[in-house]
């Protein structure tokens, strides 16, 4: 079982500083580039906002978006699309996810999760596998979330723990509530299923 460190009431401000002095410290720490991959939905963006003008070289940084869902990128729910005109024009190289895609190790792994406890695109109904061994899948979450109804094509558990740390941003009680079950092994939906495979160190910023 993974060792979960919590922040808790962690502002934007506080996360965006956090995440800054991680990837320095991994951009310090090599001698050239480094991936990581990011959430879409909402949850991430106003932290890509103070990130983009923070200190980081993204010109050293492939960034991968960990889900998507199956739109055109220039489409509203398009998670690359938005991910791409925030970090593209600082020099980030985005890398859209496809079904071939063979995912690198990733400095970091940065996730949301859904109140459903799904992860990536990694929903309930699809039984994500610790030893799925596909890095990337396509699928069609049941039900579909009315908030973005559309196919997802997401990294695997496998391929988000090929990571050097982990990273939770989880808003409201309720996230809260399912993450904490997960993390005391008290239920099997897919952060669960990730944690308790997890050996690096997560931070959940809550
Ligand atoms: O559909 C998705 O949902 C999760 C959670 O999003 P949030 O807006 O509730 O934080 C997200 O992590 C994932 O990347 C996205 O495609």
């Amino acid at each position: 079982m993974a060792n979960v460190t919590l922040v808790e009431n962690a502002d934007d401000h506080a996360i965006a500083a956090w995440l800054e002095q991680k990837l320095l410290a991994e951009l310090r720490d090599s001698d050239g580039r480094i991936a990581i991959t990011v959430p879409g939905g909402s949850t991430p963006f106003p932290i890509f906002e103070r990130l983009k003008d923070s200190a980081i070289d993204w010109s050293r940084i492939d960034v991968w978006p960990g889900d998507d869902r199956i739109v055109p990128e220039d489409h509203a729910a398009s998670n690359t699309g938005k991910i791409r005109s925030l970090l593209e024009p600082v020099g980030a190289r985005i890398v859209p996810l496809s079904p071939d895609a063979q995912p690198p190790r990733f400095a970091l792994a940065w996730l949301g999760m859904g109140a459903d406890g799904h992860i990536a695109s990694l929903f309930p109904n699809t039984d994500p596998k610790a030893d799925d061994p596909q890095p990337v899948r396509t699928l069609t979450p049941d039900p579909l979330p009315p908030e973005a109804p559309f196919d997802r094509i997401t990294l695997t558990i496998p391929a988000l723990l090929n990571s050097d740390a982990l990273v939770f941003v989880i808003r409201g009680e309720d996230k809260r509530a399912v993450f904490d079950a997960a993390a005391d092994g008290e239920h099997d939906l897919p952060i669960a299923r990730l944690l308790s495979a997890a050996g690096q160190d997560v931070q959940c910023f809550a």
